[in-house]
């Protein structure tokens, strides 16, 4: 999507606060530099750009209830094209080999499979020590690794503690990062050195440099900024001529030193005025078309919820990325933000909010399905065992199931027949209020797929051929290690009970399950990753899921995740933002939100339609200010499609086997898993 055609809008405050958190952050910055530094003089700080940067947006914004929408079409940036280019610096991070191993392995599953060719250059600058771990470990994601210096020697030679570019170049790493501040200021780099270091990558074919060049706050005080880069840039690239630098792959990146590390990043405006002037400074070097073509990036304090703004700037080419770097999902959300589709927004997206109905306190409800034939939702609360169920008008009640449930939907049969998805296996149960004891319960239907694994069943749906599809979750997806990457598969489980798998690759934690109305697409996303995707739904056995076309992904400034989801009539996917509060109406031809529904609670989990006419919104909820269940009326038109029930054949061969009695997690259920009183 061209930066010029599109609407961008974003979650935000109100321009008003935003301005006050701007200044806010500005006197911090002065309270912490004069704190540390004793001519810095509170009077002299040149005044913040704060009018004409609220000028402009209060120009560009308009206010619709909690929106701002941000009409970038003034801006007509990029010609010729640059590909926008996100680097990610590790300085000396992180501590061991570990760690740095743990990193990389979570970076290359956020961005396998995941990516497009018009996504940004991501480019990895680790410490020497981890370079070769970086490169293994991301092949195959398009994720470039790049050394963070070189020597000023050649090589082979006596140099003892230096590494060459030659070397880095035969390793296989595709840049050098030269000039950063840091080794400005704390290892005595001169402009010569980091000239005489550019020739000599510029020896090695198909190495390229990222120059870091900006001021110091004394010279941004003192106006000098552009007499500053001016000089940096000439002395850093003296004696390189125009065809040098067309026929290798060099970036500027502007870091102001007062921006890095101090969590108070340039604004877009102050760092669109500097690339200005860097790029005046190229033109002049190199002519207007060299300069045209070489890619400016922003350093310092960037961050998920500044990255899109920063790019939204005419001379943003990309973002030099320091301490965010270092989290795996920080850093996939910056380069997410770099080329957000994720942020669009039809002009006034309806609001609506959803009201707690039933404050059944799950510590995880998930999985709501509404069953036409018993006029009643079922879900289930995942670590806690239960299996619920509520007609609308009774109390609900719930039966302790003695196993980790990721999903619930309908069966064919009689009255209550639902099928699970346990933690070890696929169960049947007849739920009704008046078999609340638990060995006249479930049976196991078939083992879960994939036994071995650290998985277990999470969301599903029943297709609308009748079939039980069901993708796994990795238990340790949120331990940050790297057991915590892609292992978990998608499966369909067919009348037969006979299992096949349903897409080529694996990944974390399946969601956003659900199937358009005449069953050709189906919606999934893999929560970390915060995308979601349509794929043609193979419907004859055998088949795999294929074009796979992204439809939405969340904006890189918004927290949360996909989480459950569910088609309406109209073809548009609800999707819970777990972790945002809010379940989105997404158009998955357009990519745009149309409606939003806000909740009290911060961690809506899945939706449904239901009701006598399927035009209300059941949505599940998890602790720990959540677990209720929640409940909105659907604007007039939009209302559910049936959920289909999975149909067990003849041939069918169930397992005989009682259910697993005991809880395999540790996890104490609750005792009182009988009747559910109203309000207990
Ligand atoms: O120095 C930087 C990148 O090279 C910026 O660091 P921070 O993003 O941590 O401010």
């Amino acid at each position: 999507m061209t930066k010029t055609m599109k609407v961008n809008a974003r979650y935000s405050d109100a321009t008003g606060s935003w301005a006050i958190r701007q200044w806010w952050k500005w006197f911090s910055l002065l309270a912490i530099l004069s704190e540390s530094s004793a001519f810095v003089d509170i009077r002299n700080f040149p005044r913040h750009p704060i009018g004409s940067h609220h000028a402009l947006r209060s120009s560009q914004l308009r206010n619709i209830g909690n929106y701002n929408i941000w009409y970038s079409d003034s801006f007509s940036k990029n010609t010729p094209k640059r590909v926008p280019v996100i680097a990610g610096n590790w300085k000396l991070n992180p501590n061991t080999l570990s760690e740095a191993t743990n990193l990389l392995k979570l970076i290359a599953s956020n961005f396998l499979y995941h990516r497009s060719a018009s996504d940004p250059e991501v480019v990895i600058f680790p410490p020497y020590p981890f370079l070769m771990p970086a490169l293994e470990l991301l092949e195959g994601t398009g994720i470039k690794v790049g050394a963070q210096n070189c020597a000023l020697q050649e090589s082979p030679g006596a140099f003892t503690g230096e590494v060459s570019a030659s070397m880095i170049r035969s390793m296989g790493c595709d840049y050098v990062m030269l000039g950063h501040s840091e080794r400005r200021t704390l290892f005595g780099e001169t402009d010569a050195k980091i000239n005489a270091k550019a020739h000599l990558c510029l020896k090695q074919p198909g190495l390229g440099i990222i120059l870091c060049i900006g001021e110091t706050l004394e010279e941004y005080q003192s106006n000098l900024l552009e007499s500053v880069v001016e000089m940096q840039l000439k002395k850093g690239l003296a004696g390189l001529k125009a065809e040098d630098i067309s026929s290798s792959s060099l970036i500027i990146a502007y870091e102001p030193c007062w921006a890095i590390n101090t969590g108070i990043a340039a604004t877009p405006q102050q760092a669109n005025t500097a690339h200005m002037a860097v790029r005046r400074t190229l033109t002049k070097l190199f002519g207007a078309d060299v300069a045209q073509s070489i890619r400016i990036q922003y350093g310092g304090s960037v961050k998920p919820d500044n990255i899109e703004d920063l790019m939204a700037m005419p001379e943003i080419d990309g973002a030099l990325v320091g301490g965010a770097s270092l989290t795996a999902d920080g850093f996939t959300r910056i380069v997410d933000g770099a080329v957000s589709i994720s942020s669009s927004f039809s002009a006034i997206p309806r609001e609506l909010t959803a009201r707690e109905c039933l404050p059944t306190k799950n510590v995880l409800g998930e999985s709501p399905v509404w069953s036409e034939r018993d006029q009643c939702l079922y879900w289930v609360s995942a670590p806690e065992e239960e299996v619920w169920t509520w007609n609308l008008v009774d109390p609900p009640y719930r039966r302790l199931m003695g196993t980790v449930l990721g999903c619930v939907a309908l069966k064919a049969g009689d009255p209550g027949s639902i099928v699970l998805g346990g933690e070890r296996a696929i169960l049947e149960l007849t739920m009704s209020p008046t078999t609340t004891d638990f060995a006249s319960g479930p049976a196991v239907l078939c083992d879960r797929p994939d036994l071995a694994s650290m998985t277990r069943p999470n969301d599903g749906r029943v297709d609308r051929q009748g079939r039980l599809v069901f993708g796994m979750y990795n238990n340790y997806h949120r331990s940050g290690a790297s057991e915590g990457s892609n292992n978990a598969g998608l499966y369909r489980l067919d009348a037969n009970l006979q299992y096949e798998k349903l897409l080529d690759y694996d990944f974390r934690v399946s969601n956003c399950i659900c199937f358009s109305s005449n069953g050709e697409t189906m919606f999934f996303c893999d929560t970390p990753t915060r995308k979601v995707y349509a794929f043609d739904y193979p419907k004859e056995r055998g088949g795999m899921l294929t074009n796979r076309r992204l439809i939405w992904s969340v904006p890189s400034n918004l927290d949360g995740a996909p989480d459950g989801a569910q088609v309406d009539a109209n073809g548009c996917i609800w999707i819970a933002l777990s972790g945002a509060g809010r379940v989105v109406r997404v158009n998955p031809s357009t990519g745009m939100i149309d409606c939003v529904v806000h909740l009290p609670v911060r961690s809506p989990t899945s939706c449904t339609f239901g009701g006598p006419n399927l035009d209300e919104l059941f949505i599940t909820t998890r602790g720990p200010d959540g677990g209720g269940l929640y409940r909105v009326k659907m604007p007039h038109g939009i209302r559910g499609l049936p959920e289909p029930e999975f149909q067990l054949g003849t041939n069918g061969q169930m397992i005989s086997r009682s259910p697993p009695s005991a809880s395999t997690t540790g996890h104490s259920p609750r005792k009182d898993y009988t009747w559910w009183n109203k309000g207990s």
